[in-house]
């Protein structure tokens, strides 16, 4: 048997070499389930020729990315940034903004399992518990939608203003302390974790929390609007969908000013923005952002995740 020698926070443990884990790794690196599996084979085949029993973990690395790099290129350029981010000693905290329907949940799902990261939070549900916790009397923009907020504002703002951004702001401005109490937690506990949702804004999360290496955030957007509406189509069209077309699609144009908003305060705040039209090159501009931002110290290293 071949034995795996790795290190999690400065412990070293032994497992048996198994092709369904490495195989696991390479699908996130996009290779087919059935390729990837045939690949392990051949890399345990080739150990075994060698004569290895036991092998470190950089060791296997190495191996696997000769391997790819004659293989599949792409794969082996994507395996590569994908254990970079694996190596990240402190846990890596992924915010991913955007407007209602641009695709933050789904990509951030994906995003989540590609680097193997088991926490995600949408903030509509950090939300749902702040709306246990405050009455509506008290705080009744957090029991609107984000683009519906600026209906219960007690005082209307000046013409001049705009009232959907003045709600939505508010809304936000609350949400946020419910976001970086899910951050700081996370910090504390050493775990990473994918935060998504409209309420990802930049310039409203404390910058002590942002500026740190290991915090990324991403704002996604889908400039072409009939695009953007035809998410709320695609997503009602779902059978497990509970969320009514009709609302968002009423207030599709008070989505847009959001979306507008939320782009406008990103470039301000220096935050990739990302145009999501495909879901494997969002993906793929998110992981490469991070390998070049939220790892600027390269190898700082990660929770065993699998
Ligand atoms: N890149 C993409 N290409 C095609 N469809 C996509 C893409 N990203 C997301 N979608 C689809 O768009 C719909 C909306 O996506 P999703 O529910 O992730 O949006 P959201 O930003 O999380 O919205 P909300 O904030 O309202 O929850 C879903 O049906 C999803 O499958
Ligand atoms: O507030 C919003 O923009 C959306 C985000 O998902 O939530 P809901 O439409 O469920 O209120």
């Amino acid at each position: 048997m071949i034995m795996v020698q790795g290190e999690v926070s400065g412990k070293k443990y032994t497992e048996p070499f198994s092709k369904g884990v490495l195989a696991r790794s390479l699908t996130r690196a996009e290779m087919d389930p059935n390729k990837a599996y045939t690949f392990a084979s051949r890399i345990e085949a080739h150990l075994k020729k060698n004569k290895v029993d036991v092998i470190t973990i950089e060791e296997l690395v190495d191996v696997v990315s000769e391997h790819l790099k004659r293989e599949d290129p792409e794969v082996a350029e994507k395996y590569m940034l994908w254990r970079r981010i694996r190596q990240c000693k402190e846990p890596l905290i992924i915010l991913i903004g955007g407007a209602s329907g641009v695709g933050t949940s789904s990509i951030a799902f994906e995003v989540a399992n590609r680097l193997g990261i088991r926490n995600m939070i949408s903030t509509d549900m950090i939300r749902e518990v702040m709306r246990k916790i405050v009455s509506r009397e008290l705080l009744p923009s957090i029991y609107e939608s984000s683009y519906t907020a600026y209906q219960s504002l007690r005082i209307p703002p000046p013409p001049e203003l705009d009232e959907v951004l003045i709600g939505f702001r508010d809304h936000v401005d609350t949400v946020s302390i419910g976001v970086e109490a899910v951050i700081e937690r996370a910090l504390t506990e050493g775990i990473s974790i994918v935060i998504e949702g409209v309420h990802i804004v930049p310039g409203f999360i404390k910058d002590d929390l942002i500026n740190k290496e290991n915090v990324a955030m991403f704002v996604l957007t889908v400039s072409d609007e009939n695009v953007h509406k035809g998410r709320f189509y695609s997503r009602c069209r779902q059978m497990w969908a509970r969320r009514p077309l009709k609302r968002y699609i009423s207030y599709f144009w008070a989505i847009r000013r959001i979306h507008r908003y939320i782009e406008s305060q990103a470039k301000k705040h220096n935050v990739p923005v990302i145009e999501n039209i495909d879901v494997v090159t969002t993906i793929d501009s998110i992981i490469k952002s991070l390998t070049k931002t939220s790892v600027k110290g390269g190898e700082k290293g990660a929770e065993k995740t699998e």
